[in-house]
Order: structure tokens, then C-alpha cells, then sequence
């Protein structure tokens, strides 16, 4: 690969080399070139005659590359150089072709994946965006209703006790009317986080109306649960809505 001012190994054989910079570089001449370049003879040829690979060491004498392209972009290339003066058949120039081919759809497909990836995340992001109520942060309607339907046919095959608690903020209306609709947000924030505290972490809670919400509870049993409710019900932030 090369960049403005280096050219990049990043896969080799027979040699052991990280980097070179660009003006060292054999494959910033293939650069140039529409597909491949062939070169017999690196010494009789001017371009690359006083290359520091061709005049010290490793002595590299033949040399051929196919252009790796990446977006429509020339990026580097796929080579092979030797330390003796060859030819280079039709058959080379195919295999090299087919070679350069391979690691290039090997390329696209890497960016693909980082591109799949990025769309993956983005409709996660989106798809927990649509599920989620975004004054609390709770499971939205849908979303916790869609959950209870899940548990109730896991129910169905499982036998286990399944119980819904629902709550509801009486004359909640007052606070909007009389201390404004953010101090309303605040209380249904506050109260979210009470239940939420007060119930097991595997429990679903969400807010399914305005100032109602929705815990999901699986295999507990019923008496369990009401003592849940009251937890809820009792638990230390309710005091601060007492004005309500
Ligand atoms: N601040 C705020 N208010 C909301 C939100 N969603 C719904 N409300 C308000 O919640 C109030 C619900 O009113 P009601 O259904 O009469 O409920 P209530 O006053 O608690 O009456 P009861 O349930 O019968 O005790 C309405 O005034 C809605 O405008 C919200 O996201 N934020």
C-alpha cells in the first residue's frame, strides 16, 4: 500500500521488510501505470537503475506488479521482484492478474463489512431509539407491551407464574396545571427511577401511558409480587411527591 509519503509491506514473502518511503518505492512506478508493469531488468531499466533495492541490497533485478485499485482509487499493488534478471510469461502476468483480482474483492469485502457494521449499529441506535420512551428511558408502549405478549406465551409452554403490575399516578394532571409541564417530567422521571429500584433487575418496567406504567414479572409468584408492588408503592422517593 502506499500512502503521500511511504509505501507499506503489509503482506510478504521471502523478504522481511515493514516500510520504505515513496521515493524508494518500485511498486509508485506501477502506480502510474493503467494495470501492470513488467520489468525484466531493473538495472537496464532507467526508471528504476539507481533504486536503493537495485543498487544495495537485497539486488533486486526483476520486478512485476498489478495495480490493487480501491474505490476507484490506485492503492498499492501486488508484486513479485526477484534477485536475477527473468522474463515473464503470459502465464505469469494471468496468475498475477487473477492474484491481484482476489486481493482486491478480499478488500472490498472488508470494507463491506466495516460498512454493514456501521448499518448495523446505526439500526440498533435506531431500533432501541424506537422502543425506548425518551422522558424516562423505560420500554416505550409498544415495547413493553410487545414484552408482556413474549412472557405470556413463554408462560403458556412453561407453566410458570407470570404477574403484570400496573401503576398509576393519581391526579397527576394537578402537577402539570399547577407547577408546570417540566416539573410533570420530573415527577414521572422520579417515579420511574422509584420503580425501577424497587423491582429485580429481570423484571421489565415501562411506561405505557402518560403517568402509567407497566412491570413485566416473571416466575414469581403472585404474593411475591404484590409485596413488589408495595416496595413501589413505599419506596424512598415518594415521599418528595407528597405535595402532589
Ligand atoms: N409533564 C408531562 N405530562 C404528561 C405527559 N404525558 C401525559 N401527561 C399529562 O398527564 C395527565 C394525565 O391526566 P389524567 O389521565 O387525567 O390522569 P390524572 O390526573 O393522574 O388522573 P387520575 O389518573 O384519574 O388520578 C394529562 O394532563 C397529560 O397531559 C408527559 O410526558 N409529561
Amino acid at each position: 500500500m502506499i500512502d503521500e509519503q511511504h509505501q507499506w509491506f503489509k503482506s510478504m514473502d521471502g523478504a522481511d521488510l515493514l516500510s520504505t518511503t515513496r521515493s524508494a518505492a518500485l511498486c509508485a512506478h506501477a502506480l502510474l501505470e493503467d494495470s501492470y508493469l513488467i520489468c525484466p531488468d531493473l538495472q537496464q531499466d532507467p526508471r528504476f537503475s539507481d533504486n536503493p533495492f537495485v543498487t544495495g541490497p537485497p539486488y533486486l533485478r526483476a520486478y512485476a506488479s498489478c495495480l490493487l485499485k480501491s474505490r476507484g482509487h490506485n492503492i498499492g499493488t501486488l508484486c513479485i521482484a526477484d534477485t536475477t534478471p527473468r522474463p515473464f510469461s503470459q502465464a505469469d502476468v494471468t496468475a498475477l492478474r487473477d492474484l491481484t483480482a482476489w486481493a482486491q474483492t478480499e478488500l472490498l469485502l472488508t470494507q463491506l463489512s466495516d460498512a454493514q457494521m456501521r448499518l448495523m449499529s446505526e439500526l440498533d441506535q435506531a431500533q432501541r431509539a424506537a422502543q425506548t420512551d425518551a422522558l424516562t428511558g423505560l420500554w416505550n408502549q409498544g415495547a413493553i407491551q410487545d414484552i408482556y405478549q413474549r412472557a405470556f406465551q413463554r408462560r403458556s409452554r412453561r407453566r410458570m407464574p407470570l404477574s403484570l403490575l400496573m401503576i398509576d399516578i393519581d391526579h397527576f394532571k394537578r402537577v402539570n396545571d399547577t407547577r408546570g409541564h417540566s416539573a410533570g417530567d420530573d415527577v414521572l422521571q422520579q417515579v420511574a427511577a422509584s420503580i425501577g429500584q424497587a423491582i429485580r433487575s429481570q423484571d421489565a418496567l415501562g411506561r405505557s401511558g402518560g403517568e402509567e406504567f407497566l412491570v413485566v414479572i416473571e416466575d414469581c409468584s403472585h404474593q411475591q409480587c404484590a409485596g413488589h408492588g408495595h416496595t413501589c408503592i413505599a419506596t424512598s422517593a415518594w415521599p418528595a411527591l407528597g405535595w402532589l
